[in-house]
Parts: C-alpha cells; sequence; structure tokens
C-alpha cells in the first residue's frame, strides 16, 4: 500500500509525532539521509525537499527529539486505561483496504513513497498458553490497549493483504464483526509483494490470535489487533476440533480461494511456488499433503528441499532422514534423501552427520562432495587452522557468507566471583597475543545487498531500547532471528541466556549449546507450526545490545584516511552472533575482531594468563572521552574503566574538551593547521601514571596520520608521484609519530642515511601495539614513502614490520597479507 502525504500522516498519528517537527525532520540533513538510504530514486520521495544545500548541517538535535516525542507518546499511551474500542464497519474497513487494479497502478505515474515506520522496545508480550487451553473472545469482547490473557480471537480472513511493516488484512469474528489485523515479523513478509502475502494469508483462511493485543493508535480512530510474536498466529483447518460448534454470522469473503482436497492436489500446489522461488507458500503446501497423506515420500522429500531454501535445516534433515528409513527401492530417491540430509547437516555445521550419511551412501556424486568439503571444515573445527588467503579472496564479493567452520578456541562465558565485573568471556589457558580466541558464524546476519533496493521507499525505527532511530538493518535483523527461531527451539535457549537489556533477567552462566543438541527433538510438525514460543520482546533486546556493525572491522578493503575520518557510514551490514555477544567492553581491549563477509575472527591483542577476561571495544577506539562516554552510555549504560578511560580521566576535563575540539574536522585542514591542532593535543596530555601505563593517546594518533595523509596528498595534488626527500621524511615522522600514539614501540625513527643493522626489524618486536588494528595502514604508506625516496632497505623492513602487525591482528601471514594489500603493493617493488 503506497502512498505519500496521507501516509506521511498515518504516520505522524501513528507515533503520535508532532507533525511541525515531522515537517522539519523531513529537511534535515540527517534524518533525510536515514530516511532516503533504501530509496532507489530521490524522485519517489516527493514530500522531501529535493534539495538540501551544500554545508548544511541540520538540527543535531532532531533524532533526537523525535525519539523522544515517540516514547512520550507510547508512554502517555501506556498509562492510559483500557476502554472499549470503537467498532468500525466492515464495509468501510474493506473499502479502505481495495486494491487498486495492477493496471491502474502502473498507469497512474505515482511517485508515492512507501513508508517502513516502526518503533521498538514497547516490550511486546507473547504467548505461552496452548491454545486448547485458552477461551475464546470475539472482537466486541475485547479492551484496546490491554493484551487479552487466557483468551483467543477466532476469525477469519476476508481481504487480500496490504503490506507496510507488518502484513495487514481484515478479519472477521463469527459474529461478523471486522476488524484490521497486522501481523508482524512472520516470516519471510519482511520483503515479500502484496501477492506473496496474500498467498501466505489467504482470503477465506481461519486463524486463531492467541492473547490478541487490541490497539487504539494515537490519533484513536482505527483500532487493530497488532500480533508481535508471529507464534501467536494459529492457522486452522476446516477439520479443526475448534471449529465444531462455530457458525459465521456473515457471509465470509466475495472471493473464495479453492483448497485442493488430495495429497497429489497439495503436491502440485507446492511445486508450483517451489518453482517461484515462494519458499514458505511451497512448504505450507506440502505440508498440507502431508496432513492428508503422512507417508508421502515424494512430499517429505520437496518439503526437505523447500526447508532447505528457506534456512530450516533441522526441519530438513529430519524430512529427508524419514524418507531414507523407508528404504525405498528407487536409488535415484534415495541419493536425493541422502543429499538434501546431508546439505542440511552440512550448513548448520553437523560435519560429522555428513560423513556418516556419506560413508553409508556411497553412491551419491553430491553427497561425496559434500563430504569432502565437510572433511575440510572439521579440519578446521578441530584445528583452528584456516587458509586465510583463500577465505579473504571468496569474501570479496560483497554480502559474503563464506564457507566455512566456527572453531571455539580457549573461551568460556562465566561471572566473575573474584571481582564486580559482570558475566563476561575468559580465556581457559595461557593465551599471546595473537592467538585465534574464536571464528564465529552469525546467528543471522544482514547485508543491505540482501534486498534489492525498493522503490521509492524509506525505513525509520525508533529504538528505544538504544535510544537510536535506525535504519532497516536492525530491524531486518529482528526478522531474520525469529525466522531461525521458528525451527530451532536450540537457539531460543541461546537467545533466553543471552544479554537483552535491563529489563530482561538472564542466567550467571552459560554453556555454549553443541549443535548436536539443537536437532535432539523432532521438526516442524507444519512449516506454519514453529517450533517454539518466540518471544519477541526478548529478541528485540537481545539485537538492541548485541548486535555487530560488521562493517567496521573489514578484512576486505582497505578504507581511505578521509572515508575513516568522515564516517558517512551508509547504511551498514549487522549481525548477531553467540559467544562474542558474552564479550564486556573495554576501549583499550584484550582482542580485537576482524570480519570475513559475516565470519567474526576473535584474537587476544595481548597475552593473557589463564583466567583472564577477553574484552572488546564496542567502539571505535580513537573517539574522544566523552563521545566514547556518551555512545555507551546512551545504548548500554555503564561506565568503561579501562586503562584509557582512567588515562583520559587522568587529564582535567578543560584538557580533555580541548583535544575533542583540536580533532574536529582534521580533515577540512592544511599542514600548517594540523600542525598547530598536534601542538594543541601534545600539550593536553598530562603525564600520569595512568597515561604512561596505558600508553596510548588515540587523539594524537588521529592528527598525526591525517598529517601524514596530508603530505602525500599535497604532493600528487602537485601532480607528483614521487615524494620530495624533504616531504618524505615529514610524512615518516607523521605516520610514526601517529604509530607511536597507538602503542608501536619504534626503535629505529632514522629515515635515511646508512642502517646500522639491516636485519633487525626497526620496532621493539617483543611488544605489539595495544590498537593493533589501526597501524598497518600507515606503515604501508611509510613503506611507499622510503620506497619513493629509494630507501629500500628501510621500505622492506617496514613491509616485514607490516605483515607482522597485520599477522597478528588478522592472521594469515604474509600469505593473507599480500592478497589483501595487493593493489597497494602493486606499485612497490616487492
Ligand atoms: C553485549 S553485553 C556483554 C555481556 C554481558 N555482560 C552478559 O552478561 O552477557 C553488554 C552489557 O554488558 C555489560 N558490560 C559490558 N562491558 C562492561 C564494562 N566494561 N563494565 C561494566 N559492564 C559492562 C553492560 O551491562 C552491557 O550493557
Amino acid at each position: 500500500m503506497a502512498a505519500s502525504l496521507s501516509d506521511l500522516t498515518r504516520l505522524v498519528e501513528w507515533a503520535g509525532l508532532d507533525p511541525e517537527l515531522l515537517q522539519q525532520a523531513m529537511t534535515d540533513p540527517n534524518i533525510r539521509r536515514l530516511v532516503s538510504e533504501n530509496s532507489a530514486t530521490q524522485s519517489h520521495l516527493d514530500f522531501l525537499p529535493s534539495q538540501v544545500s551544500p554545508g548544511d548541517e541540520g538540527d543535531e538535535d532532531l533524532p533526537a527529539k523525535l525519539l523522544e516525542q515517540a516514547k512520550a507518546a507510547h508512554l502517555r499511551d501506556q498509562f492510559l486505561p483500557p476502554i472499549k474500542a470503537p467498532q468500525i464497519s466492515r464495509s468501510a474497513l474493506l473499502a479502505s483496504f481495495a486494491r487498486p487494479s495492477s493496471r491502474s497502478r502502473s498507469t497512474n505515474g505515482s511517485t508515492a513513497v512507501q513508508i517502513r515506520q516502526n518503533l521498538v522496545g514497547t516490550s511486546p508480550g507473547y504467548a505461552t498458553t496452548i491454545l486448547g487451553e485458552l477461551r475464546r473472545v470475539g472482537i466486541n469482547d475485547m479492551f484496546a490497549r490491554m493484551r487479552q490473557e487466557g483468551a483467543y480471537l477466532l476469525c477469519r480472513i476476508i481481504s487480500l493483504t496490504s503490506h507496510t511493516v507488518s502484513v495487514d488484512m481484515i478479519v472477521e469474528d463469527p459474529f461478523g464483526i471486522a476488524c484490521m489485523l497486522a501481523v508482524y515479523r512472520y516470516p519471510t513478509t519482511l520483503d515479500c509483494t502484496e501477492e506473496q502475502a496474500d498467498a501466505i494469508f489467504p482470503i477465506g483462511t481461519i486463524l486463531a490470535v492467541r492473547e490478541p493485543c487490541y490497539r487504539l493508535p494515537p490519533s484513536g480512530k482505527v483500532p487493530y489487533v497488532r500480533v508481535d510474536a508471529p507464534s501467536d498466529i494459529v492457522f486452522l483447518g476446516p477439520d479443526s476440533a475448534l471449529l465444531n460448534d462455530v457458525s459465521w454470522a456473515a457471509r465470509g469473503p466475495s472471493v473464495a480461494i479453492r483448497q485442493p482436497d488430495t495429497a497429489a492436489a497439495w503436491k502440485d500446489r507446492g511445486n508450483h511456488y517451489f518453482k517461484r522461488k515462494e519458499w514458505i507458500c511451497a512448504a505450507s503446501a506440502f505440508s498440507d499433503g502431508l496432513v492428508q497423506d503422512p507417508e508421502n515420500h515424494l512430499l517429505l522429500l520437496n518439503r526437505s528441499a523447500a526447508y532447505l531454501e528457506l534456512g530450516w535445516f533441522r526441519s530438513a534433515a529430519y524430512d529427508a532422514e524419514r524418507v531414507i528409513g523407508m528404504n525405498l527401492q528407487n536409488p535415484q530417491l534415495v541419493r536425493k534423501a541422502v543429499y538434501r540430509a546431508a546439505k542440511a547437516y552440512y550448513l548448520s555445521g553437523r560435519y560429522d552427520d555428513v560423513r556418516r550419511l556419506s560413508s553409508g551412501n556411497p553412491d551419491g556424486a553430491e553427497t561425496q562432495q559434500l563430504c569432502r568439503s565437510a572433511e575440510q571444515r572439521l579440519c578446521e573445527r578441530d584445528s583452528g587452522q584456516y587458509d586465510w588467503a583463500s577465505i579473504f579472496s571468496a569474501t570479496r564479493a560483497p554480502a559474503s557468507r563464506p564457507d566455512i567452520a566456527a572453531y571455539l578456541g580457549p573461551v568460556e562465558v562465566r561471572t566473575p566471583t573474584e571481582s564486580s565485573r559482570p558475566r563476561g568471556l575468559f580465556v581457559t589457558q595461557n593465551v599471546k597475543a595473537g592467538d585465534l580466541l574464536m571464528v564465529s558464524k552469525p546467528i543471522a546476519s544482514y547485508f543491505p545487498e540482501d534486498t534489492p533496493s525498493k522503490r521509492g521507499e524509506a525505513s525509520m525505527t525508533f529504538n528505544m531500547l538504544k535510544n537510536a532511530i535506525e535504519t532497516r538493518g536492525e530491524y531486518a535483523l529482528v526478522d531474520l532471528i525469529v525466522h531461525r527461531l521458528w525451527d530451532d527451539p536450540g537457539l531460543a535457549s541461546i537467545i533466553q541466556a543471552m544479554y537483552a537489556g535491563e529489563g530482561f533477567p538472564t542466567a550467571s552462566a552459560y554453556a555454549p549449546v553443541p549443535p548436536t543438541a539443537a536437532f535432539s527433538t523432532g521438526c516442524l510438525s507444519h512449516s506454519r507450526v514453529p517450533g517454539v514460543d518466540i518471544d519477541i520482546g526478548r529478541v528485540e533486546g537481545v539485537a538492541a545490545m548485541d548486535v555487530f556493525d560488521i562493517s567496521e572491522h573489514p578484512v576486505t578493503f582497505l578504507v581511505s584516511a578521509s572515508e575513516q575520518d568522515e564516517g558517512n557510514k551508509p547504511e551498514h551490514p549487522a549481525a548477531l552472533y553467540e559467544l562474542p555477544s558474552f564479550c564486556n567492553h573495554a576501549c583499550l581491549p584484550s582482542a580485537g575482531r576482524a570480519f570475513f563477509g559475516d565470519v567474526m575472527v576473535v584474537r587476544a591483542t595481548q597475552d593473557l594468563k589463564a583466567g583472564e577476561e577477553v574484552t572488546m571495544s564496542y567502539y571505535d577506539s580513537t573517539e574522544t572521552y566523552q563521545k566514547r562516554t556518551d555512545s555507551i552510555q546512551r545504548q548500554w549504560q555503564f561506565a568503561c574503566d579501562c586503562l584509557l578511560c582512567k588515562a583520559d580521566l587522568s587529564d582535567t576535563a578543560a584538557a580533555r574538551s580541548q583535544r575533542a575540539e583540536a580533532v574536529a574536522m582534521l580533515s577540512s585542514l592544511g599542514i600548517a593547521a594540523i600542525k598547530q591542532r598536534i601542538a594543541q593535543i601534545k600539550s593536553s596530555y598530562s603525564d600520569s601514571p595512568e597515561r604512561r601505563q596505558c600508553g596510548v593517546k588515540p587523539e594524537l594518533y588521529l592528527a598525526s596520520r591525517r598529517l601524514g595523509f596530508a603530505y602525500c596528498s599535497e604532493n600528487s595534488a602537485m601532480g607528483m608521484s614521487f615524494l620530495t626527500p624533504s616531504k618524505a621524511k615529514a610524512c615518516l615522522i607523521a605516520f610514526m609519530d601517529a604509530l607511536e600514539a597507538v602503542g608501536l614501540v619504534i626503535t629505529d625513527r632514522s629515515v635515511s642515511g646508512q642502517v646500522i643493522n639491516p636485519s633487525a626489524l626497526p620496532v621493539d618486536t617483543t611488544r605489539l601495539p595495544a590498537l593493533s588494528h589501526l597501524c598497518t595502514v600507515s606503515v604501508i604508506q611509510m613503506v611507499s614513502a622510503l620506497w619513493s625516496i629509494g630507501e629500500n632497505v628501510r621500505a622492506k623492513n617496514w613491509l616485514k614490520v607490516a605483515i607482522r602487525i597485520e599477522n597478528f591482528d588478522t592472521g594469515g601471514a604474509e600469505a593473507l597479507f599480500r592478497e589483501k594489500y595487493h593493489s597497494v603493493l602493486i606499485d612497490l617493488p616487492f
């Protein structure tokens, strides 16, 4: 349902926002960027001004103001008493859902924008009582602004669907009373077309909504039943006992969908959806066929294929294993079943089961190939040895999800009894800096490239848990987690154990669930019946607290200095991981992460003794103290007391703000001005024991590195590819200052003259830099500068330094280094 100003009005009403403020927001570049990121063409955002004047900084506080308003509207609503909702006539509701014909839609040249708008953090509940124990209510029995505990709403779909964030439809109860039903986060619906939503929720279908929540939007006009947890929806077949004494007062929908009545006809319908890649409809049709004929091996095989496509591996394996267990005489069907089961095991990391299946069924070439890959994965999983260079090559493509095994190193989750630290990750044995701690595959990952951009679509989520307005990535990720939970009750216990914010209790200890455990119980009895009741509030809490921005430490590309400085981030990929989520924060962390596609690789950044804590930095450690503190407070509400924070606090507040001002807008400054800023920054650090112990001065790093880049770019602006000796020298000094500011101990700062010991590296190799991930690019720039002035021995030695630091940071030794920095190294004779 696309609309422009009318949708904007609805949005304003729905979110309880002040229209004037929203209007103002739409002219604000910060909000504009947020809103327009998913839009294929700006022209479809016709309610936004077509031009934003360059240099217009906008109102920095606007996102915060909008968020506050959304929160206030929500709170107001919460404190209002439940009321009997106004009844809207069935015909008026149906008229509002009348869909223009596809012909008129394609010819009206609409410039409408579809606004995907949502509020996260309203603690949506979910039903846990089974349907049989609930009593039936009608729409007129329900009170708005409350969940109808102990009850279910029996209703029938009487309209086509409408789709913005939720899938909306009109339903009627047996008394003929109609209302709107909005279903959020139902598997595969976030980006589906209206036609696909119609197929998932066909007209005439009878539903039971467990413990429904009747909502009255702040506008107070049209009440609707809102389903936040899709497991609250139960599809009822015509034979359901719950319908025995039910007669429908109204005529029902005007268009009747004819449902198949034999297993074979359901199979044909499923195959039709499968060909159209509508996997959930296909799985549902095969399930309906199996209700008629539970032992039908073709339906089981086909449903297994649909489940594989949906990523519901537990059920895909189960269906295929059932077919294998039937000992069919047709070898082709047996091979298919074996391959589908093996593939489901492989994709869920159960490599031993792939081995088992393939040794019992040596015929299928595809299964044997899968088994060879499984052997490689088993080797990775058991040894922690990976071919990082090849993995890197494979992850160059966007939205990459590399096919490698997860690895669990010497780490465990526990709550320390010896200190007041919260539950976190700890090493179980002594480790060295650079040692691999874990290779973690995501529970769910989202890349903007996954969803082809939608014409004229805008996305804006007010996340009250994170105190932030977000783009669609974070919202979509919750959908992906729900999708996985549908088939995997084992994942529900992981989500249950993860930190979800202050409102959700967490267990103190946590042992990772081995992949085999999650598979121990059955499968989906029907694709429409999830394996678990979905605690959607907790999932949203986990997503708000534990999700990683996976573009922040990329292994896949070299971020240029100016990009790094100005952080004008496009919508970013994001992922949720199991063990890394238990890791507490330190601005100066004991571990670092690197991403190969959506796989997170965690290594120690310092030597750790058994029992010491593994920490990672949630934020960019080069941010100023104030920014780091604000960010952490806003989202996680704790105060960091790491060495860097202690060092920053050993300076006066005035000194901290002096250097915060000095690092602002560095990239727009010329060399003289940067030097001036560097002098200010240097004088702002006190020589405190805390600073000496910490050894890191992030602002000095930023400014000195900027100076180094300024020398290089000034030269290329003058059309010179080689640096003059004096420029090269100045550039080298600037980069060395930067590297020392993040903890690299340089033992030979000379840049010309005789190299005293050509075989010795110019750094202390026994002590690696505290913020090693910041070093390689600067060192490569030094290598280039040294090479350009003929300092080849020094250049080679600094290159060895770069390889060493990079290996310590991301592993992969020289092979990965060469692969990763190929485009830069090509100009150098190494
Ligand atoms: C992603 S979780 C980290 C793991 C969490 N401690 C757990 O029990 O699962 C983030 C939460 O951990 C706590 N936390 C993380 N780092 C901390 C630190 N340095 N000091 C105190 N609490 C911290 C905060 O409650 C924060 O909201």
